[in-house]
């Protein structure tokens, strides 16, 4: 027996179609969600993330602003390029693309985004109001997660899951969400000092893979019927190289193809950001 596929894609698909209804009630009120990029560099993969995100805003009818910044950009410049965002009426979300560069301070850099107009969810202002149990905008990827899991009927609550990785854009977050009351799931949060990684796996319900590391999660780790999630976006010989080995098919329930699981949630998750953000700036 192989795993049901987690399908991020078709997921997505249905959620930019609902989006799409939502954008058309906006601009019939004269409301136009627009979501700006902020891209310092000029990385590839980095490129090629914002031009889908680009993509994605043109199908539902999001308008979509554009800033790029060389590698070599200055503090000034950031703090005047994301300044010029907070003012500007046109951008109602955005997002600074991550990585930035190594000269430029992350933590400070998302510190001066409006939190109102913050599409990632990584503003400390949305990370407080999340660890405080208060309506927050999400961070895209842990959200994109848990709406997959409950697409696809995926048991959450009650359930045992196993994040593993401890980052701020996935693992940590995910482990907040999913302990929430509404989500009502045992976490166990899992990372490089983790003694016995294995041990955790193996009895978990559910297991999040999002520490990077390629296939590092098998079939012999994890319990039979299990759901599992793949984060992981590494380079192996040029080819996209997930956290999951392919062995995991075999034996588990559910599994996200990858690509076509996560990445593709993440970018609904972004454009449904943006769209409760323009909702909730004009007061709907
Ligand atoms: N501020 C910020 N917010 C982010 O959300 C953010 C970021 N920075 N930095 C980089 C990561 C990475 N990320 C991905 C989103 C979608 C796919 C995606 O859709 N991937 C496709 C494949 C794409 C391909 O063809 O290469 C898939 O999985 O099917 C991948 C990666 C968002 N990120």
């Amino acid at each position: 027996m192989t795993a049901q596929p987690l399908d991020g894609k078709a997921t997505a698909a249905a959620i930019k179609t609902e989006l799409t209804t939502r954008v058309a009630a906006l601009r019939e009120h004269g409301v136009i969600p627009g979501l700006a990029t902020v891209l310092v560099g000029s990385d590839p993969a980095s490129q090629n993330y914002v031009r889908m995100k680009h993509r994605d805003c043109e199908q539902v009818g999001i308008q979509s602003i554009r800033v790029e910044l060389p590698a070599d950009a200055t503090a000034e410049q950031l703090r005047d390029a994301i300044e010029g965002l907070n003012a500007d009426p046109a951008c109602t979300g955005y997002i600074v693309q991550l990585p930035i560069p190594r000269h430029l301070d992350e933590n400070w850099a998302l510190s001066l985004i409006d939190p109102d107009k913050d599409a990632d969810g990584l503003h400390p202002i949305n990370l407080g109001r999340l660890v405080l149990n208060e309506p927050a905008t999400l961070p895209c990827t842990p959200r994109g997660i848990v709406e997959l899991l409950r697409r696809h009927d995926v048991p959450i609550k009650g359930a045992e899951v196993v994040v593993v990785g401890r980052g701020i854009t996935v693992g940590r977050p995910l482990g907040l969400i999913l302990t929430r009351r509404s989500e009502n799931a045992t976490v166990t949060l899992c990372h490089t000092g983790t003694r016995d990684l294995a041990s955790h796996t193996r009895t978990a319900d559910i297991v999040v893979a999002a520490a990077g590391v390629p296939h590092m999660i098998t079939a012999d780790m994890i319990r039979e019927g299990a759901a599992l999630v793949d984060v992981g976006v590494s380079r192996v010989d040029g080819v996209t190289t997930g956290d999951l080995a392919p062995d995991v098919w075999e034996k588990a329930g559910w599994v996200t193809p990858n690509p076509g699981g996560v990445g593709p949630m993440t970018r609904a998750m972004l454009l449904s950001n943006v769209v409760d953000r323009a909702e909730a700036l004009h007061g709907r």
